[in-house]
């Protein structure tokens, strides 16, 4: 495994160039106000009439086209979602590159599963922050970062690893620990990590709880928080202290019931489907899916999203979040 901190990385590798942010949304938004931060100079691309095209202008940008960024950039990153990305790459950005400019992602989806493929004579490299963007922004300005994976796809100039790195620094993924990969390694592991854990998994497990204590006649409220709001509380600590240090950290009948109990919440059963999933990503299955999903008008996604919005847990957690002046909105 290399990991590298900020003594490997060296800012010099994009001074004098300009970055292209293709995306003002929640990475394009944290990315390009610590880049312009770090001293690099930032160009932004959105649409025009759109919230994030205004924000970025509240931000002391001034927007202009992805086709008019990708021109006067060397440094593409393409912070639009992923299943727009290929659109976006072919009419605005592949007419712009040539040799000598680099193209940077934030996650391999369109490069793993073949749907852009750049020409062999520019560097193709991935930053991909292992955290939602808005955090990438709110521990620059805390003087700290949020972990990194680079990946170096193609290394037309020789220094396409150097300037990996120097764009971690840039946003101070390089406080953390910047760790090399592949875009396989990251797009699979990325994508697992999101259905089966981090969202799919959590999400799952949250309304499961809730719902056996609703339906056992507790009060709602209380049911939210005791599965949803003392969550982060919990994860806070595992992050902090690795599983075992919060083990220490709650009560012991706590802790022995997460050892008695929870091996029967996550049986040999979930173990396998997580597998199954696992499986249909690097088959290229889900990719397959998600595309199709986007081609079709996502009917499937939007109800789906409009049934889990529709949970009472969503409307608790609402009018109880609403007493809380201090929760960030
Ligand atoms: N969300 C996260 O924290 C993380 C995201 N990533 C990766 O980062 C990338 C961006 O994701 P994310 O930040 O979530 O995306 P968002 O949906 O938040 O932002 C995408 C932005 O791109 C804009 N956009 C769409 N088309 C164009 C275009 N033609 N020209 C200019 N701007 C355009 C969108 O505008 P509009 O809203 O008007 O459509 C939107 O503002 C993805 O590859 C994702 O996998 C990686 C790690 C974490
Ligand atoms: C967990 C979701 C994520 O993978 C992330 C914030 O890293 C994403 O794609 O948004």
């Amino acid at each position: 495994m290399k990991i590298y901190y900020d003594n490997d990385a060296d800012l010099s590798y994009l001074k004098g160039k300009k970055i292209a942010i293709i995306g003002y949304g929640i990475q394009g938004r944290g990315q390009a106000l610590c880049l312009r931060d770090s001293g690099l100079d930032v160009v932004v691309s959105e649409m025009a009439g759109t919230p994030n095209f205004e924000q970025a202008k509240k931000d002391g940008f001034n927007p202009v086209s992805a086709a008019e960024a990708a021109a006067q950039a060397d440094v593409i990153q393409i912070l639009t979602q992923d299943h727009v990305q290929a659109k976006v790459y072919t009419e605005a950005i592949k007419p712009n590159l040539k040799k000598g400019k680099v193209l940077v992602f934030s996650h391999g989806f369109n490069i793993r599963f073949k749907q852009i493929k750049p020409p062999k004579n520019i560097d193709v490299i991935m930053i991909a922050p292992k955290g939602p963007g808005a955090l990438v922004r709110r521990m620059y300005e805390e003087g700290k970062g949020v972990p990194c994976l680079v990946a170096v796809h193609q290394d037309a100039s020789g220094n396409a690893l150097k300037i990996a790195l120097a764009y971690a620094k840039g946003i101070k993924g390089t406080t953390a620990g910047v760790i090399e990969t592949t875009f396989a390694e990251e797009t699979e592991t990325d994508l697992f990590g999101e259905q089966a854990v981090l969202c799919g998994g959590v999400s799952e497990l949250i309304k499961a709880g809730f719902d056996t204590l609703v339906e056992a006649g507790y009060q709602p409220e209380i049911a939210y928080f005791e599965v949803l709001h003392e969550l982060k509380l919990i994860t806070d600590l595992i992050q902090e202290r690795g599983i075992s240090g919060m083990r220490r950290g709650v009560s012991n009948t706590a802790c022995y019931g997460d050892l008695s109990r929870g091996p029967r919440i996550i049986t040999q059963k979930t173990r396998k489907e997580m597998k199954k999933i696992l499986k249909e990503i690097v088959k290229g299955k889900f990719a397959k899916e998600w595309i199709g999903e986007n081609v079709a008008g996502r009917p499937n996604f939007d109800r789906l999203l409009k049934e889990g919005d529709e949970h009472l847990i969503e409307k608790v957690g609402k009018q109880l979040r609403e007493m809380m002046p201090w929760m960030k909105k």
